[in-house]
């Protein structure tokens, strides 16, 4: 039984069907992966997941708390990174996080651990007393990885967690997040890189125009569609799927 629950999941905006009717379950402990081209409807499904917008029908229920009837309790157990996340540039690293932290705890023990955590976490080491504004693009996206995961959430939803990241600093946020898992985590990403999710999920689900088409683990994947990749895997499925 998963964690997550998505069941028959539609948002429409204006006369535009944009989901189109999702289904899919999330298991404990495990990276999924939404996988899609633009516009596939990737973030509106991680919004609707993080409570930031309501589904136009259909169910999605969150270690067992719906997300339209209690969103209260859902935002209690969830982290969500948004694609184009921002930190104030003017705050120093530390103080951004110990301003994120005092959000979640008044209790100065606990705010500290969440900022040692963090602080870890992102491997910013003595530049977390820097200004934001004097990062580069990859120290700001590990900095929210880093407050995304502080606060120990039960599933982090993270919106193309290596977007605008070079191959190195990529390759170090995919190391971050299979640790947070080894420590119990459970994730669900969104990606258009459908090369870095064969390292980094367990499970995935390829979207396409609002529908998910196929979903499995890459190797059952790659198997079912005699694919090398699954770059390959979307392109035969986008293709069946036009033909039927
Ligand atoms: N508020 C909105 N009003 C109108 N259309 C919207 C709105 N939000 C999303 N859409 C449309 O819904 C579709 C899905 O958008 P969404 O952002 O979910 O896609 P995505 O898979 O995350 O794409 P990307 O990889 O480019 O981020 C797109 O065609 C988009 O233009």
């Amino acid at each position: 039984m998963g964690v997550v629950i998505v069941e028959d999941l539609k948002k429409s905006i204006g006369r535009r069907e944009i989901l189109k009717g999702i289904s899919f379950e999330i298991k404990e402990g495990e990276i999924f992966g939404l996988i899609g081209p633009n516009g596939a409807g990737k973030t509106t499904t991680l919004r609707i997941l993080s409570t930031l917008i309501k589904p136009s029908s259909g169910k999605v229920s969150i270690f067992g708390k719906d997300v339209t009837r209690e969103p209260h309790e859902v935002r209690k157990l969830i982290s969500y990174l948004p694609e184009e996340a921002g930190a104030y540039r003017n705050m120093r690293g530390i103080e951004y996080l110990r301003f994120v932290a005092g959000f979640y705890t008044k209790n100065s023990r606990e705010m500290e651990a969440m900022v040692e955590k963090a602080v870890e976490i992102s491997g910013l080491g003595d530049r977390v007393k820097d200004r934001i504004s004097t990062y580069s693009k990859g120290m700001v996206r590990k900095l929210l990885i880093a407050r995304s995961l502080m606060v120990n959430p039960r599933l982090a939803i993270l919106d193309e967690p290596t977007s605008g990241l070079d191959v190195l600093n990529a390759r170090e946020v995919r190391k971050i997040l299979k640790q947070a898992v080894r420590e119990g985590l459970t994730i669900l990403l969104s990606s258009h890189n459908m090369l870095e999710v064969e390292y980094l999920c367990d499970r995935i689900a390829l979207i396409h125009d609002g529908r998910i088409v196929e979903s499995g683990t890459v190797e059952e994947l790659k198997e079912r569609y005699g694919a090398q990749n699954v770059e390959e895997v979307f392109e035969e499925v986008v293709k069946c799927s036009e033909n039927s």
